[in-house]
């Protein structure tokens, strides 16, 4: 067996072990979408961050909204926090790089959004702390953590916890849980395409 086939078939292996326990996570992802759905209907907006992988993860589901996701629809608005890099170095400089998405946040976040931080450890401090500013600011919040929901978990209104302590496996469980996502806000927005 070469290396990358060991690789591939122990990768497949957790992900099968791990499949009926993110199963389980469905009556927190239906109110996810809720949540995003309602703030969209409303014309609120949602916001994303995340470090590293997780800010592509970030990134990927706004754009989906933006853009498309599977099925034709209006454009949704949905901004990720990590895109910009004027504001990044430049509140990252001049604050601390813990403050890089709240400040956005406590520029951007509108009561009746939707802010989505991602973190495999849940502690990353950057998130944390947005997730606290959009929630003071009257947002809903979303933390997608690990199966240790650290204090992204203890801050934000509703986690979604991937079960499990690897961070690559988290983040692939991560674009699972957004595409399902995607896909529930597609369910209530393809009838509508000139609202
Ligand atoms: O993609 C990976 C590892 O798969 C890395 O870039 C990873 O995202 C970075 O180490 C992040 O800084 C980890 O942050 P977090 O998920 O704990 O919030
Ligand atoms: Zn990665």
């Amino acid at each position: 067996m070469t290396l990358a086939t060991h690789h591939l078939t122990s990768y497949i292996d957790r992900h099968r072990q791990a499949l009926d326990r993110l199963a389980g996570l469905a009556p927190e992802v239906q109110a996810a979408a809720q949540a995003c759905v309602s703030a969209l209907q409303g014309g609120g907006k949602l916001l994303t961050c995340g470090n590293g992988g997780s800010a592509a993860d970030a990134q990927h589901f706004a754009a989906e909204l933006t853009g498309r996701y599977r099925r034709e629809r209006r454009a949704l608005p949905a901004i990720a926090l990590t895109t910009d890099s004027s504001a990044l170095t430049c509140i990252g400089n001049d604050y601390a790089f813990e403050e890089v998405f709240a400040r956005q946040a406590q520029a951007l976040v509108q009561p009746g959004d939707v802010l989505v931080g991602i973190t495999t450890s849940g502690n990353s401090g950057n998130v944390v702390r947005a997730l606290e500013v959009a929630r003071e600011r009257g947002a809903f919040t979303i933390a997608l953590t690990g199966e240790n929901g650290g204090r992204a978990a203890q801050t934000a209104h509703l986690t979604l916890q991937a079960p499990s302590e690897r961070t690559a496996q988290i983040q692939e469980m991560h674009i699972l849980l957004i595409h399902v996502l995607c896909e529930t806000i597609d369910d209530a927005f393809v009838e509508d395409r000139q609202a």
